[in-house]
């Protein structure tokens, strides 16, 4: 595993990875995070002991893998900002940011880098992320040994070999926590109006969630037998299970994971300017 790792960038998609990291044993001196003012650094320096850096350029001067985790909205500033530093360092890129690909990273930071493009979700945090990557032409095999290891210490790790299937990762995993958090909101406030104390169904509806979770990842069946095991012909899964597909939950699935991929699509060529 690459010795320093520097995320530009210290929000809630990098902090989640750093906690990953640490929780996985990676020693909190191997990892630097930046940011432009000392005070959205500060929860990062009390919760992980990581080092922290306000200057960009100064940041990736020693570092093996600079993982880009700011806003793709600022990337193009922030990439040619550090342009002479990373030039000079020459280190492995690694971008969480959605959309843009790697040609245009590589293009904003000078060209000619090694660049990983991965896209991750926030369950990193409890080492129970899943992240797609795609690596550009000037990854060696080494590099992505190297970012496999660094992803896989927080969750799972697919590779994807053309590079557009990113955006449907993003639809698949990268934005996909929200839709369960959404579900649990939905579940909770619907246990509530059943009778249920709200702590009591939320703690219910998330334990049924992880149960579910792993037992799909456990059994030798697919998720359409497990399901049909928890319906009783005549019984109360059923008629649950009747509404949901009489609203058309399926089709509202696919419509809003087809608008995540093609926001994906759409942010990417806006910043490019494709
Ligand atoms: N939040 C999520 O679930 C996921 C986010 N991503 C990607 O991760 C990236 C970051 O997203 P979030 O963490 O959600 O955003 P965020 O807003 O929580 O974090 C962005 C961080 O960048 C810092 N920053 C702003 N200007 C900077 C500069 N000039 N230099 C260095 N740092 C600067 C901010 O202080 C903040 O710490 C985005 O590109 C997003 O597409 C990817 C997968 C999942
Ligand atoms: O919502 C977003 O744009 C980012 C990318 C994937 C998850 N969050």
């Amino acid at each position: 595993m690459a010795t320093q790792i520097t995320f530009i960038g210290a929000g809630n998609m990098a902090g989640a990875i750093i906690g990953g990291l640490i929780d996985s044993g990676m020693a909190p001196t191997s990892i630097t995070a930046t940011s432009p003012s000392d005070a959205a650094l500060e929860p990062v320096n009390e919760r992980f002991g990581i080092n922290t850096q306000t200057d960009n350029s100064t940041a990736v001067a020693n570092a093996d893998v600079v993982v880009l985790a700011v806003k793709p909205q600022i990337m193009r500033d922030v990439c040619e900002n550090m342009r002479d530093s990373i030039q000079h360092q020459r280190p492995l890129i690694i971008s969480i940011a959605a959309g843009l690909d790697a040609t245009t990273i590589d293009t904003w930071l000078g060209g000619g880098l090694a660049v990983v493009r991965c896209m991750p979700n926030t369950p990193s945090l409890v080492g129970c992320g899943a992240s797609g990557l795609y690596a550009n032409a000037a990854v060696s095999e080494q590099q992505r040994q190297t970012a496999t290891q660094l992803m896989e210490a927080v969750g799972l790790v697919e590779w994807v070999e053309e590079e557009r299937l990113l955006d449907a990762v993003t639809a698949v995993s990268g934005s996909a926590p929200a839709y369960f958090f959404l579900m649990f909101e939905a579940m909770e406030a619907a246990g509530v109006k059943l009778g249920l104390p709200a702590a009591t169904a939320r703690r219910l509806a998330i334990q049924t969630a992880l149960g579910a979770a792993r037992m799909a990842q456990q059994s030798e069946h697919d998720p359409a037998t497990l399901k049909k095991n928890v319906m009783s012909p005549g019984g109360t899964t059923e008629r649950a299970i009747e509404h949901m597909e009489n609203a058309q939950l399926r089709k509202t699935i696919q419509d809003a994971m087809d608008a995540c991929a093609h926001r994906a699509q759409e942010m990417g060529k806006e910043l490019a300017g494709k």
